[in-house]
C-alpha cells in the first residue's frame, strides 16, 4: 500500500475537515471521561466511532510530512501565531492528542496559553504529570523554530511545584539558555494566569542534528503495519 500526502485538489477542505474532526475527538474525549452515560449511549459511541475505524483502516498510509518539511523555515512572527503540522501531538489543531494550545512568540521566547481539561486529570483535581511534560517538550519544539536549528529532545526535567489546576487557563513560557557544541539547553515555567502561581518549571537538553537527517529519516520510515487486525480493532 503506498503513502501519500492528502490530495491537492481539495487539501485545504481536508485540513479543514481534519481539523474540526481533530477537535470533535478532543471534546469526545473530555465529555466521555467528564460525564455519565447510560450502557446505551456508551454502546451506541462504541458501534459508531468502531464503524468509522473500520472504514479508515483500508484507506491507503497517509504521509504527515509535507507540513513537517514547511514547518522547518517558517520564521514565527511576534505575537499569536499559527502552525501548519495540524497532526503534532500536543500542539496540532487535528491532532486527537492535541491541548488545543493558543500559542505567542514574545521576543525570542514561546508563550503557550492553555486550559486543561477532564481527560488531562491525574490525580484527583489536578492534571497527570505527563501532559504537562509533553506539553513543555512540544513548546520548547517552537524554540527550536526561534533559533533555526533541528534537533531532538535529549533530556527533559521537570520540577512540579504546585497542582496543576484544571479549567483554568495556564500559560507554558520557554525559552533558549545556553548552547554548547550540539546540546541546547532551553528551559521554561508553568503559571496560572488568574493567580499568577508557578506551577512547574522545566529545563531540557536538546541535541542538535544536521537538518538532512530528518529528510532522512523521513524517507528511510516505513509504512505502518497493518492494523486492522490488532486486537483491540
Ligand atoms: C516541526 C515539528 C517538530 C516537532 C518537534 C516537537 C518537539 C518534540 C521533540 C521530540 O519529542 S524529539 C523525540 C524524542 N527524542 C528522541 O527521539 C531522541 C532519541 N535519541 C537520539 O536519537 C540520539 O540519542 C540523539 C540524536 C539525541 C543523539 O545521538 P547522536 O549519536 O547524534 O549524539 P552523540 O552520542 O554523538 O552525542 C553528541 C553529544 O550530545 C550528548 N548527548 C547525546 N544524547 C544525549 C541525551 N539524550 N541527553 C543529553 N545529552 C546527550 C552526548 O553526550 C554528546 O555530548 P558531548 O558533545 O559533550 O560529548
Amino acid at each position: 500500500m503506498t503513502e501519500t500526502a492528502d490530495p491537492p485538489p481539495s487539501s485545504d477542505d481536508v485540513r479543514e475537515s481534519r481539523q474540526r474532526a481533530g477537535r470533535a475527538i478532543r471534546d469526545l474525549s473530555h465529555a466521555f471521561i467528564g460525564r455519565h452515560a447510560s450502557v446505551e449511549q456508551i454502546d451506541r459511541l462504541s458501534e459508531v466511532l468502531e464503524g468509522i475505524t473500520a472504514e479508515l483502516w483500508p484507506q491507503d498510509h497517509r504521509s504527515r510530512f509535507d507540513a513537517f518539511d514547511r514547518e522547518r523555515d517558517i520564521d514565527y512572527p511576534q505575537g499569536r501565531f499559527t502552525h501548519d503540522f495540524d497532526d503534532r501531538p500536543v500542539s496540532g489543531t487535528a491532532s486527537p492528542y492535541g491541548l488545543d494550545l493558543e500559542l505567542h512568540r514574545v521576543g525570542d521566547e514561546i508563550e503557550a496559553l492553555v486550559t486543561l481539561r477532564s481527560a488531562h486529570e491525574g490525580a484527583p483535581g489536578r492534571s497527570h504529570g505527563g501532559v504537562v511534560a509533553a506539553l513543555f517538550d512540544d513548546v520548547f519544539g517552537f524554540v527550536l523554530g526561534v533559533i533555526k536549528q533541528s534537533a531532538f529532545t535529549g533530556e527533559l526535567t521537570i520540577r512540579y511545584h504546585a497542582a496543576t489546576p484544571l479549567f483554568s487557563e495556564l500559560a507554558c513560557r520557554v525559552r533558549f539558555d545556553h548552547q554548547d557544541g550540539r546540546k541546547i539547553y532551553l528551559v521554561g515555567e508553568l503559571t496560572e494566569r488568574s493567580s499568577g502561581n508557578l506551577i512547574a518549571t522545566a529545563k531540557a537538553t536538546f541535541i542538535a542534528v544536521d537538518p538532512e537527517m530528518f529528510a532522512r529519516l523521513t524517507a528511510e520510515r516505513p509504512p505502518p503495519p497493518d492494523e486492522s487486525s490488532s486486537p483491540t480493532a
